[in-house]
C-alpha cells in the first residue's frame, strides 16, 4: 500500500512520534531522516526515522511511546514483513512518506500469579476472555477450603472486583502478569505493581487452568454433514481435493468436536495473536478449546484479513515466494510430512511425527462468527476453506521465556524441520511450551507452518539458530530420522493429497533434504546447516542461495531438473566439507 492509501491530511509533521536526535540536532531537520506513517488499529501515527536506523530501533521507539511489546510488533511494508531487526530501514526500501503497516501480536493469555494467605505462590495462565467468576471456580477446584464460590473475594486497587468482570479489562497493560492474592472473603487487598496489578483471592494449590485438547474424548462419525447450509447456520467438513484419502480417526474427531461445539452454540473465538485470522474453535461445553482454524480468505494480505493488512497486489504473500491463499495446504503439508519416527504415517493413523506438528485438515466451515466484511447469510457463498489444527494445551510461546531450559532434543526435532520444509517463519512465538510426564517435561510444539516450502529461499528465518541447543550435534536417534527421510517420497506423499506443487517448491524440498542430510551425516550442529539457509542480512544472500545461482549458472539450455541437482549436490559438497574443516 502506498502512502496515498491513507489519509493524511489531518496530521501535522510536527506531531511524528518523537522527533529523534541526531548528532545533536533534532533528526527532524537531519537530510538523512524521512517521515513514515505507521497505521495501525485503524489510525494513522506520522514518526520521524532514519534511513540508517536498524529495523530494532524503530520498534523500540514504537515501545517507549506506544508501549507496544517490541517483540509483539510485526512490520509490514508493501507486503514484505520488516522480519530482520538488525536490518536498516533503508534496506527495505523504506522512504519519506511511505506507510507501515503495525500489527500486533497480542497474547491471548494472561499470566497471573496467586498468592494464598499462608504466602504459598501459584502461577497459571488464562484466557483474557475469562472473567473472575471462572477464576474462582479453579481456585475451587484446586482448594476445597474454597469450594464455596461465595467464600472468595477478589480486589483489585482497593475494589472488589465482579464475578463479570473481565480478565482483559483488569490491566491496561496488556501484557503485565497480573498478581492475585487469594484470601477468605473480605479481607483481601491489591495494589499497582508497577505496570502490574496485585488482586487478592485465597487458594492453595498450585495448577494450570485446563484448556485440554481433544486428545482422548472425540467422537466418531459424520452424520452432520448430512443437512448443509442454508438449512444449518453452521456447518463443518473436511476439504478432501482426493476423494480417495481416507482420514484418520484423530481427524475424524476433531471435526467431529467441532461441530458439536459449533451445534451447542459455542462461536469461534478469534485469536488476537497473529497477523491473519485464526480462531479457537470450542468443545460443546465452551470451556475447552479444541482447534484453530485459519480461513485461508483471512491470511494476511488476503481480501478478508481481520487485522487491515493491505490485499496483496501481485499474489505474493508476506514471505518471498509463498502465495496468499496457500497457506492452509503449507499448514497441512507440514504434518502430512512430519513423519512419526517409523516413516510416513499410513492415512489411517493418527500417530504424532517425529518434530509434534498437530494434527492439521484442511476443512470448510460456516460460521457468522469469520470476518464477512461484505455481510454474512446462511449460505454456501459464505463457507470458508481454511486449515483446522487441534489446539495444544500450552503454557505460552518460546518467546515468552529464555531458551535456557528447553531440552536439546526438543529444539533439535524442531530444527530438522524447519530446515526440510525451508521454513520462512520460524519465530519463537511460533513454538508452543507445553509440559508432558509425572515430571512436566518441557514439550516444543510447532505451529504456525503457513510459510513453509517457499518457492525462495529469501526469507528462511529459523530463531532457534541462536539457542545454545543448535551447537550440540544431532543425537544418534534424530540421525537415524535424517537419514530415514526421502524427497522423493514426501512429494508423492503431497501430490496424493492433493497438493499441485510448483515445480519451485519441489525443488526447495529437494534441496533442503539434500543439505539436511548431507549436512548430518558430516556431524554439523543444527546451527551449521542452518545457518547456510538463512540470509545473513537482507541484502547477502545465504549459503543456499549461492549453491542454486551456482547451479544455475552451470545449466546448460534443455538440461533437465535431475541434472541440476546433480550440479546443486556438488555444490552444495564443496561448501559443506569448507565448514566442516
Ligand atoms: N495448535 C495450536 N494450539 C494452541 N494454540 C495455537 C495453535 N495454533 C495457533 N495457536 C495460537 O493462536 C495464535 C495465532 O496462530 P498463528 O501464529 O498460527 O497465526 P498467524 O496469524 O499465522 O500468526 P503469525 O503472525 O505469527 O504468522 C498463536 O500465537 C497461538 O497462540
Amino acid at each position: 500500500m502506498s502512502s496515498a492509501g491513507v489519509a493524511l491530511s489531518s496530521i501535522r509533521e510536527n506531531d511524528a512520534l518523537s522527533p529523534i536526535r541526531f548528532h545533536g540536532r533534532p533528526a527532524l531537520f537531519s537530510e538523512e531522516s524521512i517521515l513514515i506513517y505507521l497505521t495501525v488499529a485503524g489510525s494513522v501515527i506520522p514518526m520521524r526515522v532514519l534511513e540508517s536506523d536498524s529495523i530494532a530501533s524503530v520498534k523500540m521507539r514504537i515501545q517507549s511511546f506506544k508501549g507496544f511489546v517490541m517483540r509483539r510488533q510485526k512490520l509490514v511494508f508493501e507486503g514484505r514483513e520488516l522480519a530482520r531487526n538488525n536490518c536498516l530501514v533503508k534496506d527495505y526500501g523504506v522512504s519519506d512518506g511511505n506507510v507501515l503497516h503495525l500489527v500486533l501480536r497480542v497474547s491471548n493469555l494472561r499470566a497471573i500469579s496467586v498468592k494464598t494467605s499462608s504466602g504459598k505462590e501459584l502461577e497459571f495462565l488464562v484466557e483474557r476472555c475469562r472473567n473472575i467468576g471462572y477464576i474462582k471456580q479453579q481456585i475451587a477446584k484446586k482448594d476445597g477450603a474454597f469450594c464455596d464460590l461465595k467464600d472468595q473475594e477478589l480486589v483489585c486497587n482497593g475494589k472488589k472486583l465482579d464475578d463479570q468482570r473481565l480478565i482483559d479489562d483488569i490491566c491496561e497493560a496488556r501484557d503485565a502478569v497480573i498478581h492475585l492474592l487469594v484470601k477468605k472473603s473480605a479481607k483481601v487487598r491489591a495494589k499497582p505493581v508497577e505496570k502490574d496489578v496485585e488482586l487478592s483471592i485465597v487458594a492453595a494449590d498450585e495448577g494450570i487452568v485446563d484448556h485440554t485438547g481433544v486428545a482422548d474424548d472425540y467422537g466418531e462419525g459424520y452424520e452432520f454433514m448430512s443437512r448443509k447450509p442454508p438449512d444449518r447456520e453452521f456447518w463443518i467438513e473436511p476439504f478432501k481435493v482426493n476423494p480417495r484419502i481416507e482420514l484418520s480417526s484423530v481427524i475424524k474427531s476433531l471435526i467431529s468436536v467441532t461441530f458439536d461445539g459449533l451445534e451447542k452454540g459455542n462461536a469461534p473465538v478469534r485469536t488476537s495473536e497473529g497477523s491473519g485470522g485464526a480462531y479457537f474453535m470450542r468443545d460443546s461445553s465452551g470451556n475447552k478449546y479444541v482447534g484453530v482454524f485459519k480461513p485461508i480468505d483471512e491470511e494476511p494480505m488476503a481480501v478478508n484479513n481481520p487485522q487491515g493488512l493491505p490485499v496483496t497486489v501481485d499474489g505474493e504473500g508476506l514471505k518471498r515466494g509463498t502465495k496468499v491463499g496457500e497457506g492452509a495446504l503449507r499448514e497441512v503439508a507440514a504434518y502430512i510430512l512430519d513423519h512419526p519416527i517409523g516413516g510416513p504415517r499410513s492415512f489411517s493413523s493418527g500417530e504424532i511425527g517425529f518434530s509434534g506438528v498437530p494434527p492439521t485438515v484442511l476443512v470448510k466451515c460456516l460460521h457468522e462468527g469469520f470476518n464477512h466484511p461484505q455481510g454474512f447469510e446462511y449460505s454456501l457463498k459464505n463457507v470458508k476453506i481454511g486449515s483446522l489444527q487441534m489446539f495444544v494445551k500450552n503454557y505460552g510461546s518460546c518467546e515468552d521465556m529464555g531458551p535456557r531450559d528447553f531440552p536439546t532434543e526438543e529444539v533439535h526435532k524442531i530444527s530438522v524441520l524447519d530446515i526440510r520444509l525451508a521454513n520462512a517463519d520460524r519465530h519463537a512465538g511460533n513454538i508452543l511450551v507445553c509440559k508432558e510426564g509425572d515430571d512436566s517435561r518441557i514439550k516444543l510444539v510447532p505451529i504456525d507452518h503457513g510459510y513453509c516450502l517457499p518457492e525462495k529461499f529469501e526469507d528462511c528465518t529459523f530463531d532457534w539458530l541462536y539457542w545454545p541447543q543448535a551447537r550440540k550435534p544431532y543425537s544418534r536417534e534424530i540421525l537415524d530420522y535424517i537419514r530415514s527421510l526421502d524427497a522423493e517420497q514426501d512429494i508423492a506423499i503431497l501430490k496424493f493429497h492433493g497438493w499441485n506443487l510448483s515445480v519451485e517448491c519441489v525443488r526447495t524440498l529437494r534441496i533442503s533434504t539434500m543439505l539436511l542430510k548431507k549436512g548430518a551425516e558430516r556431524g554439523l550442529t543444527p546451527y551449521a546447516i542452518g545457518i547456510m539457509m538463512c540470509r545473513p542480512t537482507i541484502k547477502k544472500e545465504s549459503v543456499i542461495e549461492e549453491i542454486v545461482y551456482e547451479a544455475q549458472e552451470a545449466m546448460l539450455p534443455g538440461m533437465s531438473e535431475e541434472a541440476f541437482l546433480e550440479y546443486v549436490s556438488e555444490i552444495m559438497d564443496r561448501r559443506l566439507d569448507e565448514v566442516s574443516v
